[in-house]
């Protein structure tokens, strides 16, 4: 395995490839648009699925299991919400060599699979509210260019429906979700997000309203949706009957419930991978990597005796047994065929958070050296501390990626109030928060107005393409004040709220 050959900076989506198969995070699959999940990347998803897991329990989720396959005439029970996304859904049309009677679709989602059984379940106000969520793969065959975690054929995530009696239980949970979802991003994967909400074009046509948690990608200056909270009000609950008896008495009507719905994929790893990995290789914030420190013993050299050899490896060792018992994954690299320098560039190339070097010297001195990933600071370690210290390193360098990226991510969200500086700042790799007047068409003029060249010449032929225009990404929750009169950024009708706009993936 020899290093990165590819700069992040000169070829992003190469070195993208390049981190992920030579990590040993992934590899390719002959079958376009899907991936194998090698397991330092499926311990990442399990750390993510053991910490959401637990929170959605707290607010009473249950998981269960509803089948992958899905009749086309359930799936098109739902026609608007069906629509666009109909080139999407894979078809099972044959067993065999027999044709199927009728073709079966694979889930692209479970709306339609659950929503049949929700009514048939939810007869009386007892029976809410009812909470279930299904960690599982959904197909959506996307022909749009594919890319490793954020754009697959098939992905794991897990997806959320609840129904309540009321709209202000169901609005409160939409928040609480998308609070967990940024705990995700910001706790788990040191990585900032924006939260607010999707614009009437961009949020989820089946549904009332979407929130959304919204990330930023230094490397090429665009944002990347990175959950989804969705309220569906009763729009789903009247086209399946999700209903109940009046509390009130039968002589009032039937109410029919209130639903949401929301979602989390493994595009977050790629989100997560994009931001704090570098050109040596994957960086892994210590709370989701598969191992968080690796014990080298260094200083062997032909003129270490076998006495002396045997003495730093079971010291080495020791160091290994004592900080697994402190609950630190670690792991030991004792395999004298390679030098202490090839070791280190061969965990550098697997994002290991920290490394831990034993040699002569160190042994006598009683101590350690503990070498960071991300910016490959020392520490010198008394092995009487080790177990305080090294998760004080760690939590140090989960926190130290995080402000890293928060830094770029904020100083990279402009303020912009005039039309000229709109795409200059697009093309200066800025996400934009602006006055805006909520608007569809203007949304869409907005988009169709800045893939253009700063000066708005349009762009070259091989520049040009349809992620080059700025999309709406969200509605901030938290606002910047809007002036008295305030004009929308691009039209001359008053701007009503900010909007926070982008290149996006
Ligand atoms: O986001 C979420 C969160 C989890 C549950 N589902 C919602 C909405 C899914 C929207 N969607 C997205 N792609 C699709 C693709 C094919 C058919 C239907 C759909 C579809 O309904």
């Amino acid at each position: 395995l020899i290093g990165i050959t590819v700069d992040k900076a000169l070829d992003f989506p190469g070195w993208y490839q390049q981190i992920l198969t030579k990590g040993e995070m992934l590899d390719y699959y002959d079958v376009s648009g899907c991936y194998i999940l090698r397991p330092a990347s499926y311990a990442i998803w399990e750390q993510i699925q053991q910490w959401f897991d637990a929170k959605i329990k707290g607010l009473g989720v249950q998981n269960a299991y509803f089948p992958m396959f899905v009749s086309s005439r359930v799936l098109e029970r739902e026609k608007d919400h069906i629509e666009g996304f109909a080139p999407e859904v894979a078809w099972v049309t044959k067993a065999g060599s027999s044709d199927l009677e009728e073709p079966i679709a694979i889930r692209p989602t479970s709306e339609t699979v659950m929503y049949p059984y929700y009514s048939k379940w939810i007869r009386s106000y007892r029976d809410l509210p009812l909470k279930l969520n299904q960690w599982n793969s959904v197909v959506r065959w996307e022909f749009k260019h594919p890319q490793p975690f954020l754009r697959t054929r098939e992905f794991l995530w897990q997806e959320g429906h609840t129904a309540h009696l009321t709209v202000e239980d169901a609005k409160q949970e939409v928040l609480d979700i998308l609070d967990f979802y940024a705990g995700v991003y910001e706790e788990l994967l040191a990585v900032p997000v924006v939260k607010g909400k999707k614009t009437e074009k961009e949020k989820f046509a089946g549904g009332d309203f979407t929130t959304t948690c919204e990330g930023y990608i230094p490397q090429t200056g665009r944002g990347i949706q990175g959950a989804t909270s969705h309220h569906l009000g009763q729009n789903f609950s009247k086209m399946f009957n999700v209903s109940v008896e009046n509390p009130l008495g039968s002589d009032h009507p039937k109410l029919f419930v209130y639903q949401n719905s929301w979602g989390l994929s493994t595009r977050v790893i790629g989100v997560m991978v994009m931001i704090h990995s570098d050109n040596k290789g994957l960086v892994i914030p210590p709370r989701v990597s598969q191992y968080q420190a690796v014990v080298i013993p260094v200083g062997i050299t032909k003129k270490t005796t076998d006495a002396e050899r045997s003495n730093i490896h079971a010291s080495a060792k020791a160091i290994e047994d004592r900080l697994k018992k402190a609950g630190i994954r670690a792991f030991g690299d004792y395999n004298d065929n390679y030098t202490p320098g090839w070791k280190f560039s061969q965990y550098e190339l697997k994002g290991i958070p920290i490394r831990i070097e034993l040699g002569p010297k160190d042994i006598e001195k009683g101590q350690v050296i503990v070498v960071r990933r991300n910016d490959s600071r020392k520490y010198t370690v008394q092995l009487n501390e080790l177990e305080t210290r090294i998760p004080e390193i760690l939590e140090e360098l989960q926190r130290d990626l995080y402000l890293k990226a928060k830094e770029l991510f904020d100083t990279h969200r402009v303020i912009v109030e005039d039309w000229k500086d709109f795409v200059p700042n697009l093309n200066r790799k800025n996400v934009i928060l602006s006055p805006w007047c909520g608007v569809m068409e203007c949304e869409e003029d907005i988009k169709d107005s800045s893939a253009k060249k700063d000066d708005g010449e349009e762009l070259e032929q091989d520049e040009k393409s349809p992620s080059m225009g700025a999309k709406s990404l969200c509605i901030p929750f938290e606002q910047p004040e809007l002036k008295q009169g305030q004009k929308c950024i691009k039209c001359s009708r008053p701007a009503i709220q900010y909007c926070m706009f982008g290149r996006s993936y």
